[in-house]
Parts: structure tokens; C-alpha cells; sequence
């Protein structure tokens, strides 16, 4: 672990897998994206094309590095630091950490971009707890500027390090947390969307009305039924889901609208419809 990171590696390319590569990609960093779903790779293909097309707007040309899609975990054998965002699944992520372990180099840094999972729970699922650390990315990666990293208990100074310099490289701010499920940002922004889910659904107010009152009186850029649509309500469930298990369910249960919702399909931005309907022509 020298600290320069010449090729990162993203496993998972749903929706903020793809955008961590895109934005990766754009800071002139060598990208190995890789996923089990064929489909997924197909999609995100598209995706970063939409996302580079969006950050060349707001924030000009980036310095475009090369990007490999691939279906195979043993493709990450060069890089030197790997970013995992498969789906919000304590079980999952473990094996594939377990699986990770098997092909990467010992002196690999390997960041999980996880919503609740406690990282040292993922870190102690491995043989190298000291290379893990929590890199929590906003959607969409390359507007955002400022990442929520999570310390776990037995990271060693030098993967948080790394960390953060590619984070800089890519012109990101870092603030670092200790590890206790859902971090700062999930652990206050899942009870507002749960909350904000469940007072619409009672007849309270339209979810463009909840909205306009966090934008309008709070400040908040996006409302929490906007920014639930953007994370994809399926991932807003299973992380409501994780912090209920180490909170209790009195405050994490998700609302039943989210439940139907998923049945119903409706998973926001992802299906074209969530809180929102979303258009070519826009969201309303
Ligand atoms: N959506 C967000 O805005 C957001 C933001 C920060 C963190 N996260 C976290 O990032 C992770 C991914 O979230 P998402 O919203 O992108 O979910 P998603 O459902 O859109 O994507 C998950 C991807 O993981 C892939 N996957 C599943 N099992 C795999 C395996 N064994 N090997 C390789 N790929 C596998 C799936 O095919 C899918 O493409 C979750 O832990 C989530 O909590 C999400």
C-alpha cells in the first residue's frame, strides 16, 4: 500500500456503482467496473454516458480514463484499490468480500460504499480486517463533492489515507466517521424519507408538497421523496431494514407505502416511476 492509486477497481454497477466508475473515470483514474448481471453492465454503460454528458455541463471536461466492463471478480487482480457496491445485503456483501479477498493483492484497499452496514462487521468477513474502509458516495458521484468516509475498528491509518487522496484526486472532500450503522448521513436521511413516505401516504400532503417545504424552508437542495427516488426505494427498504436490526424497529420499520411501492415496481428514477413519474421530458 504505497497510497497512489493507478486503477481502481467498482464491483456492483447499479445505480451508485456506476456513478463511483463514471466519476472515477473522469478524474483520469484507469476503471475496472464489474457486476454478475450482464444486464446491469448494459445499463450502467448507458448511465455513465448520461452522467458524463450531465458533469461535462456543470462542471466541464474531465480527464476521461479508460473503463473496463467486465462480468469477472478475478479482473480486479491489478488494481489497486476496490470500491464494492453490491446490493444493501449484509450476506452478500460478506461473500463477496470473502471472494474478493481470493483475487486482489494483499496491499489492495478495498472501500465498501454501503448505506447501514457496519464496515467492521464486513472487514472481520475477511483475512485482511487493516485494508477496509467505508467510502459512503452521494448519487450522483461526480456533482457531489464531499464523501462520508467510515473508520472501522481495525483499519489501519494507511487505507483511510489512500482513501482520502484518491478521494482529493477526484476533487472530493472527506469527512471521517466512526463505524455504528448508518453512519451520520443514514441514520438521520432514512427517518426523513420513512417519515416524509408515510405522512404522504396518509393524505397529509402531496409528495411535491413535502418536498417544496424541505427546499423552501429548510434549504434542502432535494426533498426526501426526490432524493428517495434517486436512491431507488428497493435500497431505501433493505436500509431501513439493517437499521432496524441494530436500532430497533420503533424507529426504522419502513413505511408499508415503500413495501408496495416495490411490489407495484415503482422504484423511482431506476423504473422511470417512484414518488415521481419521470419522463424523457422530465419528472412530474
Ligand atoms: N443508491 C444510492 O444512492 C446509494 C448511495 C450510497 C450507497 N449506496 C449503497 O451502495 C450499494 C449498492 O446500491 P445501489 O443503489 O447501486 O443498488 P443496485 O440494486 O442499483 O445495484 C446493486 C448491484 O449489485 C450487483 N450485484 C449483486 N450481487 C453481486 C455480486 N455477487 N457480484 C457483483 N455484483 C453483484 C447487482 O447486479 C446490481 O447491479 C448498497 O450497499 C447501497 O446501500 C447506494
Amino acid at each position: 500500500m504505497n497510497g497512489y492509486v493507478n486503477r481502481v477497481g467498482v464491483v456492483g454497477a447499479g445505480v451508485i456503482g456506476s456513478s463511483v466508475a463514471q466519476a472515477v473515470a473522469r478524474s483520469g483514474i484507469e476503471v475496472v467496473l464489474q457486476d454478475a448481471s450482464p444486464e446491469a453492465l448494459a445499463t450502467a454503460r448507458r448511465s455513465m454516458a448520461t452522467g458524463e454528458r450531465l458533469a461535462r455541463l456543470r462542471k466541464g471536461p474531465g480527464q476521461q480514463a479508460p473503463v473496463t466492463f467486465t462480468g469477472t471478480l478475478a479482473d480486479l487482480a491489478g488494481c489497486d484499490l476496490v470500491i464494492e457496491n453490491v446490493t444493501e445485503d449484509i450476506t452478500l456483501k460478506e461473500e463477496v468480500h470473502r471472494a474478493l479477498d481470493a483475487v486482489i493483492s494483499p496491499e489492495c484497499v478495498v472501500a465498501v460504499n454501503t448505506s447501514a452496514v457496519p464496515v467492521t462487521r464486513l472487514a472481520l468477513a475477511t483475512g485482511h480486517p487493516g485494508r477496509m474502509v467505508g467510502a459512503h458516495f452521494m448519487n450522483p458521484v461526480s456533482l457531489i463533492d464531499t464523501v462520508e468516509v467510515i473508520r472501522p475498528e481495525y483499519a489501519d491509518d494507511d487505507a483511510v489515507k489512500t482513501l482520502q487522496a484518491l478521494l482529493e484526486r477526484m476533487g472530493k472532500a472527506s469527512v471521517v466517521v466512526a463505524d455504528m450503522a448508518g453512519f451520520v448521513i443514514n441514520r438521520c436521511l432514512m427517518m426523513f424519507i420513512n417519515e416524509a413516505a408515510d405522512l404522504c401516504a396518509s393524505g397529509v400532503a402531496t409528495p411535491a408538497e413535502a418536498d417544496r417545504l424541505f427546499r423552501g424552508c429548510l434549504g434542502h437542495k432535494s426533498g426526501p421523496l426526490r432524493t428517495a427516488d434517486l436512491i431507488g426505494i428497493d435500497t431505501i427498504v433493505r436500509t431501513l431494514e439493517v437499521l432496524a436490526r441494530y436500532y430497533g424497529p420503533a424507529r426504522f420499520t419502513p413505511a408499508p407505502v415503500l413495501l408496495r411501492m416495490i411490489d407495484a415496481g415503482r422504484l423511482g428514477c431506476k423504473t422511470g416511476q417512484g414518488f415521481y413519474v419521470y419522463t424523457a421530458e422530465g419528472e412530474h
